[in-house]
């Protein structure tokens, strides 16, 4: 679901209402003996001009802001709009037990006083979004550290896991402890993790939607044990499934390779068609000269020294001639980046990963004997990065 274009028509109909509304004012500068009640009209016309305002703020706010504002909300609020439909502010805070303020945030409002679910809202209604925020909840604490790490340690990029040189192993006080060992170590958190991976598979689209597949993966013919597509790191998935959904053309085995905790807590049936294999990324690939070698965000959860040995390990395993990498991980502009790209940048930093902008990833790659081919970018927060071995 690209919900892009619904926000902009939205945005879009708030502003032509300010528009509206500010051509209203200008109509009140009336003669002084008018003044009176163009007092009071224009009264109401500010405060009209607030709530529109309000909502405008709302619908412009990237989905990631809504959710870090969310976290401090009661998530049975957007479940229960959604399955009972708008209704006044005081009926829906009585039937959920709740005060009025907490609950009206992220709603719209009506004219007639209805309150309704904005496009968030109706995102933050699904159940593995909820998780996400739960999620977020839980690991919140870990990332309030960072400002008390990099007092401590000295403001440097954390470089390894080695030591307590991230926020996270600090936090924990276990040298060189990984957000992933965090993970296996709390299976229920690991459980909301998956989820919440999947939640943001359902509100883009899950490959990159500017690159053909079809026309630019290398083909592999007829042989049915010829490997089309290795997906480094590709949790449960659904990566391959969707693919094999778009593409059905594409011929040849797909295989996910993952670590034993993700592929065990499988969150739904095993996909059809896809090869499930566990595997530790930092090791040698059991799977050669496969067509495409895909790491979706997987690059951007480590440092460049840990990125390196996994890099380098894909490209032992590529065949030089036709081995292509995709690499789907957002390419951060050097100066300017969006709230939400700052703050995905900060989260990374917790455990020692980084976002990436094109030079980091030009020098990344080069270090590892890979060639950039094309950087494609959609509408997604992730590019995808085509690169061959030079
Ligand atoms: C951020 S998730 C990305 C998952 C998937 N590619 C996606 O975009 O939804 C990172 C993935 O890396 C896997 N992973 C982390 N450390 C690993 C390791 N040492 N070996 C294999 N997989 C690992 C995790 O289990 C998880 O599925």
């Amino acid at each position: 679901m690209d919900s892009t274009p619904d926000q902009d028509r939205r945005v879009g109909d708030l502003l032509d209402q300010l528009c509206h509304l500010r051509e209203q004012l200008r109509l009140l500068n009336r003669p002084l003996e008018e003044q009176d009640k163009g007092d009071g009209e224009r009264k109401e016309l500010l405060k009209r001009v607030g709530t529109v305002s309000h909502q405008l703020a709302l619908a412009a706010q990237e989905p990631h802001e809504a959710y870090w504002d969310l976290i401090r909300r009661d998530m049975e609020v957007f479940r229960y709009l959604k399955e009972h439909g708008g209704m006044k502010i005081d009926e829906l805070a009585s039937n959920l037990g709740a005060e009025e303020g907490l609950i009206e945030g992220l709603l719209v409002q009506s004219e007639q006083g209805i309150y309704s679910l904005t496009e968030h809202g109706l995102i933050f209604a699904l159940p593995a979004y909820e998780d996400s925020c739960k999620f977020a909840v839980e690991f919140l604490p870990v990332v309030l550290f960072n400002p008390t790490f990099f007092q401590q340690y000295g403001y440097r990029e954390p470089r390894s896991h080695d030591g307590f040189d991230t926020p996270l192993a600090a936090y924990f006080k276990k040298p060189g402890y990984g957000f992933f060992d965090y993970l296996r170590d709390h299976p229920s958190v690991q459980k909301l993790f998956i989820s919440a991976m999947h939640a943001q598979a359902r509100t883009q689209s899950i490959l990159c939607s500017v690159y053909d597949y079809e026309a630019r993966l290398p083909l592999v013919g007829d042989d049915p044990s010829a490997v089309a597509i290795v997906d480094v790191g590709g949790s449960q998935g659904e990566l391959l499934l969707d693919l094999r959904a778009r593409y059905p053309q594409i011929k040849g085995r797909m295989i996910v390779l993952d670590q034993k905790s993700t592929l065990q807590s499988l969150l739904q049936e095993p996909p059809v068609g896809i090869e499930l294999v566990v595997h530790d990324i930092f090791t040698e690939l059991p799977v050669k000269g496969a067509a495409v070698y895909h790491l979706k965000r997987i690059l951007h959860d480590w440092s460049d020294h840990s990125a390196r040995i996994i890099l380098k390990h894909v490209v032992s395993a590529m065949d030089p001639e036709r081995s292509k990498v995709l690499i789907m991980d957002a390419v951060l502009p050097s100066t300017n980046t969006s709230l939400s790209q700052a703050m995905g940048d900060h989260s990374m930093l917790t455990f020692g990963g980084k976002e990436r902008t094109e030079g980091d990833w030009r020098t990344l790659l080069e270090s590892v004997g890979l060639v950039i081919e094309h950087i494609y970018q959609g509408p997604e927060p992730e590019a995808l990065i085509e690169c061959r071995k030079a």
